[in-house]
């Protein structure tokens, strides 16, 4: 399939509103561009560290993309997509699966690093169970730190501000079709580094939006985002937790059910239910259907701590598709 050198509109014009001209259909596997960088996370519970894990979304969704890429068992090539993310020289993770296949790019400042303090009380499906603090920060990503080519798609998955407005511009020039993380755009840090919102609207990336395909966002996000509002300019989808997912567009809306999970970890959740809904595009599906690779993604995560290992059997047709501890 040949990539358009201009950003092509994502939703098909009448007919199905939600099918992404993305897939491959048989043909060669499409290069994907992943921005946004690894970082350190810190678990607390009850005012003690409970674990110290590879965190940043580009780490989440490169391991789901990699396990939802089609291969031949015996294939060890990994899946065909560039990650562009930064971290320092304190960076802990080098080795890890989804760093070791695509390295970061190394700064004289430090690797970002997250606080996540989880509460004790059970949270409900869209209630927070966590507050983010961010203790350190790399450097942003420039617009001259993405390679020179095009690609089939991008997804602009910062945690820390680090995608800069103008570096989503370069993205969409560069990719077919552009999927985007609220958390990349909304994020602001106050005095301590807490983690709060700002309104979509008084960003410079809201006048991006026409311009991108989708745009995720969870519960918690979904009122700096203004879903009303952003559904006119492009799919919209809130992640709803434990009850799986909803999609608005211009016209109409859909809700995906969710898989059932144990949850010891909501860490990444968000992160590789995009990128299970990218997967599912590149399949050749309709948006609700990549939503509930999206959820079963999502569901995987939640059952395990830090970046989830994923057994090939689990994207076996029959497979029993509960997670448990
Ligand atoms: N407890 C859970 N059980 C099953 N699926 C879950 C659970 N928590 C999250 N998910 C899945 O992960 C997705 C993202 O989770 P969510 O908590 O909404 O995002 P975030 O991690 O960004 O806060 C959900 O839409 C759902 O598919
Ligand atoms: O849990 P989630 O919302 O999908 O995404 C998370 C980010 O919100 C967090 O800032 C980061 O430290 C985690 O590693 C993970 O990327």
């Amino acid at each position: 399939m040949p990539l358009a050198a201009e950003p092509v509109e994502a939703l098909e014009e009448g007919g199905n509103q939600q099918q992404l001209l993305l897939a491959t259909k048989g043909g060669p596997a499409l290069e994907g561009l992943v921005v946004g960088s690894y970082c350190h996370d810190v678990l607390i519970r009850g005012g003690r560290v409970v674990g110290e894990t590879l965190g940043g979304a580009a780490a989440f969704v490169s391991n789901v993309l990699d396990a939802a890429s089609p291969r031949e068992e015996e294939e060890q090539e990994a899946a065909p997509f560039v990650v562009v993310s930064k971290v320092g020289r304190d960076f802990a993770y080098a080795s890890a699966p989804a760093p070791a296949r695509r390295p970061p790019l190394l700064c004289a400042s430090p690797t970002t690093s997250f606080h996540a303090q989880f509460s004790e009380a059970a949270a409900s499906a869209h209630a927070p169970d966590r507050e983010l603090r961010r203790v350190r920060a790399c450097d942003p990503i420039y617009p001259a730190d993405l390679p020179d080519r095009r690609f089939a798609y991008g997804l602009a998955v910062g945690v820390a501000g680090e995608v800069l407005p103008e570096t989503l511009e370069r993205m969409i020039r560069l990719c077919r079709a552009v999927l985007v993380d609220a958390q990349a755009l909304i994020r602001a840090f106050d005095a301590d580094g807490a983690v709060c919102h700002v309104s979509l609207e008084d960003t410079p990336y809201a006048r991006l939006l026409p311009r991108v395909a989708f745009l995720k966002a969870s519960s918690e996000e979904a009122p700096y985002v203004g879903v009303e509002t952003a559904r006119r300019r492009c799919c919209v989808i809130v992640t709803e937790g434990r009850d799986g997912c909803r999609l608005f567009w211009d016209g109409g809306e859909a809700r995906v059910a969710p898989f059932p999970a144990v949850q010891v970890d909501p860490t990444g959740a968000g992160d590789s239910f995009l990128a299970g809904f990218a997967a599912g595009l590149l399949w050749g599906l309709p948006a609700t259907d990549a939503a509930l690779l999206g959820n079963f993604f999502g569901a995987a995560a939640v059952s395990q701590v830090g970046v989830p290992t994923f057994h090939p059997k689990m994207l076996q047709p029959g497979n029993d598709t509960k997670f448990h501890q």
